[in-house]
């Protein structure tokens, strides 16, 4: 199933989020401030000289406060003619961060004797400037021709640079000379020419600061930003799932061990059973076949013990079919602990027992076989019936390369010879050879 969170979906919305953006950059509307407004409360002032009445006449022309005429009488040390827009509101120190702005648009007409008007910006920097002296915050400008005043104009704050008579009379550390508008609090227009007996006269239409809420490089950082994030984001998430994942795999991969630990234990058991007697607890006659072929390729040899009840159905037809399984029970318990743990005890069937040892030696199971036939002669297998019974034993050995069944079939007719002997008894089988075929 494809996850909701899949990458080539999330590719496409981040596609798209980003174009939405840039096209919603574009669509935004202007930051503007318009400082020609009249209503906008906007404070404007005249750029003149200190003496006026005696220098000559630099006024309003109406109380808009946007057209002014000049005209200077006789020269003076200093004159100015032209008018500035206030950016500071109670604090003289604290104007406008123009850094959102990109441009001034400038739409003024103008009469006069010269052919350059400039456009000035003053930065209050406070590492120098003084609230007392006008000259100390930095001065910016740009000179514009007369002639192409008809149309309005933008002009780019990147085009304002610090005037050369400003570093001149300054003398400040080269980085203070550096533009920057990051406190303006003045914007004047004026006129950077000779001024006596000239008359001059200015009006503007507007001063509009123009700029962006968003700009492009921080729209387009603002997406870096996000994509960046996003990706991170995703491949943290896709770690996360991971490890869930390998976590799971991990629990399914130990559920499974243990789940194939206990077949392999639940296998054995039935292994075991299918080559264990139901009603002794002893070997089977399949669980004697493989101890015997087993032992077949052993260095040592075989001997083989048959062991059979004497008169059993007596037993049964007296006391019951029952007390003929206790019997054989106890028969089959009786030989398994009084052989070695070595040796292995299986029952062939019905009431014949094998008794399986490991080496070859006939005088040592023939001993083992007397052993066990006077342990049997002298147990009591049930106390309150005093029930007694007897078996009969044949004893044969394979040596090393001989069949266990060639050494079975001799027992059996050492066994054979027990029974016709008179039972009770143990008989051998002489050596190891091959049984002739007519005993
Ligand atoms: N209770 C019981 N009896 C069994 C079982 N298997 C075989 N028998 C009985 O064992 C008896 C064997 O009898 P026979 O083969 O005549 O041998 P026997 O009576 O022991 O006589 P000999 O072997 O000649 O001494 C039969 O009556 C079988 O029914 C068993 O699992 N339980």
């Amino acid at each position: 199933m494809q996850p909701a969170l899949s990458s080539p979906r999330l590719l496409v919305v981040g596609i798209l989020l980003s174009l939405a953006l840039i096209v919603a950059q574009r669509l935004l509307p202007e930051r503007r401030l318009d400082l020609s407004d009249a209503h906008a409360g906007n404070f404007h002032y005249l750029l003149d000289n200190n003496e006026p009445e005696t220098a000559g006449s630099v006024g309003w022309v109406d109380e808009s406060k946007l057209h002014l005429q000049c005209h200077y009488t006789r020269p003076a040390n200093w004159q100015a003619c032209g008018m500035g827009f206030s950016l500071v509101k109670e604090d003289a120190t604290r104007g406008i961060d123009l850094s959102p702005f990109s441009s001034i648009e400038l739409k003024m007409r103008f009469k006069g004797p010269t052919r350059l008007i400039r456009v000035g910006i003053r930065n209050f920097d406070p590492r120098f400037s003084k609230a007392d002296d006008t000259n100390s915050p930095r001065p910016h400008y740009v000179n514009l021709r007369v002639q192409d005043l008809g149309e309005p104009l933008r002009i780019d704050l990147n085009e304002f640079t610090v005037p050369e008579w400003w570093i001149m009379q300054k003398n400040h550390p080269r980085e203070y000379n550096r533009a920057r508008l990051d406190n303006a609090i003045q914007i004047s227009i004026d006129i950077p020419d000779e001024l006596t007996n000239k008359t001059y006269e200015m009006e503007i239409d507007h001063l509009v600061l123009h700029g962006e809420w968003v700009s492009r490089e921080q729209t387009y950082l603002g997406i870096l930003v996000a994509w960046l994030l996003g990706a991170s984001l995703l491949s943290m998430h896709r770690s996360v799932q991971l490890r869930q994942r390998s976590r799971i795999q991990q629990r399914e991969i130990d559920a499974l061990m243990t789940r194939t630990r206990e077949l392999r234990v639940a296998q054995d058991e039935l292994r075991r059973l299918a080559a264990v007697d139901e009603l002794t607890g002893v070997l089977n006659r399949r669980g004697i076949e493989q101890v015997m072929a087993e032992l077949e390729n052993d260095d040592e040899g075989i001997t083989i013990v048959i062991a059979d009840i004497d008169h059993f159905k007596q037993v049964n037809d007296r006391h019951g079919h029952g007390k003929g399984d206790e019997v054989l029970s106890r028969f089959a318990a009786l030989l398994a602990t009084n052989v070695r743990a070595s040796d292995v005890v299986g029952r062939w069937g019905g009431e014949e027992f094998v008794i399986l040892c490991r080496g070859h030696k006939l005088d040592e199971a023939s001993a083992l076989a007397e052993k066990l036939r006077d342990r049997v002669a002298r147990f009591d297998f049930d106390a309150r019936l005093s029930l007694n019974i007897t078996a009969s034993f044949g004893v044969a050995v394979a040596l090393p390369g001989h069949t266990a069944e060639e050494a079975f079939k001799r027992a059996d007719k050492a066994l054979y010879r027990a029974k016709s002997g008179g039972r009770n008894r143990v008989e051998s089988a002489s050596g190891s050879e091959p049984v002739s075929t007519f005993l």
